[in-house]
C-alpha cells in the first residue's frame, strides 16, 4: 500500500501524519521532497529559491522524486508506505507548465508507479488566508492565496485524470473527524 497525504501548505498534512505515525507503527513514513540522502540536498536546492530558471527548479523536484521512488517506494513495495506529498504535488505546483506535460514528466520520474491511496486535505480560500496569517511564510507560501488555491485545483484535476483511488477531505473539519475519515478510507 502506497499512501500519500496531499494538500497545499497549511492544509494539515503534518498534523494528520503525526496521528498516523502513532497508529501505524509498522508503516514506513517518508516525504517529498527530501526522503532520501540525495533528496535532502535536492530539497534544499529546490526550496532556497537559488535557481533562476523555473525549469531547473521543476527538474530538481523530479530528480528528488525519481530517487525517492527507487530507494523508498520500490524497495518497500510489500509494506505500507505513507508519504507526505508525492507526484500529485509535483504536477500541481509546477503550474507554469501544462498539466498534461507535467503528468508525462512525472510518470517518467516514477517509472509509472502511482500511489494506491491519495488523501487530499482541501482548504477553502477563507481558511487558507487565516492559516497563512498565523505563520511565518516561506517563498512558495508568499506567492499568495489565489496561487495556492489554483494549485489545489490542479491537485484535484490530477487525481481525477490519473484515476487514482482517493478521498477529498474538508481540511477545516475537526482534527479528530479528519483522522477518522482517513482511517475509514484506509480500512475500506
Ligand atoms: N483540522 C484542523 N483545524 C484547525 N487547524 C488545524 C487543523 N489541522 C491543522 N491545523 C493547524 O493548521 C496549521 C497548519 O497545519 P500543518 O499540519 O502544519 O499543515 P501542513 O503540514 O499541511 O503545512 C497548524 O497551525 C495546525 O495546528
Ligand atoms: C513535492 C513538491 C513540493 N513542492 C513545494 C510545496 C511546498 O511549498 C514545498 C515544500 O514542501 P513541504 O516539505 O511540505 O514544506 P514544509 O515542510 O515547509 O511545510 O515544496 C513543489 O513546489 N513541487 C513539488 O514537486
Amino acid at each position: 500500500m502506497y499512501v500519500v497525504v496531499e494538500g497545499i501548505d497549511t492544509a494539515g498534512k503534518s498534523t494528520q501524519l503525526e496521528l498516523l505515525q502513532k497508529k501505524h507503527q509498522n508503516a514506513i513514513f517518508t516525504k517529498e521532497p527530501g526522503g532520501t540522502n540525495i533528496g535532502i540536498k535536492l530539497r534544499q536546492m529546490a526550496l532556497n529559491g537559488e535557481a533562476k530558471s523555473k525549469i531547473a527548479e521543476m527538474f530538481l523536484f523530479l530528480a528528488d522524486r525519481a530517487e525517492h521512488i527507487e530507494e523508498v517506494i520500490v524497495t518497500n513495495k510489500e509494506k505500507t508506505v505513507i508519504s507526505d506529498r508525492s507526484m500529485i504535488s509535483g504536477i500541481a505546483y509546477a503550474s507554469l507548465f501544462p498539466l498534461e506535460k507535467m503528468i508525462e514528466l512525472n510518470l517518467l520520474a516514477t517509472n509509472n508507479i502511482l500511489p494506491t491511496h491519495v488523501i487530499l486535505l482541501e482548504l477553502s480560500p477563507q481558511e487558507l488566508k487565516y492559516r497563512l496569517s498565523q505563520k511565518e511564510n516561506d517563498a512558495i507560501e508568499l506567492r499568495g492565496i489565489d496561487y495556492l488555491i489554483n494549485i489545489q485545483n490542479r491537485m484535484k484535476q490530477t487525481i481525477t485524470k490519473l484515476g487514482i483511488n482517493h478521498i477529498f477531505i474538508d481540511a477545516s473539519l475537526k482534527i479528530e473527524e479528519i483522522e477518522k475519515q482517513i482511517e475509514d478510507f484506509l480500512n475500506e
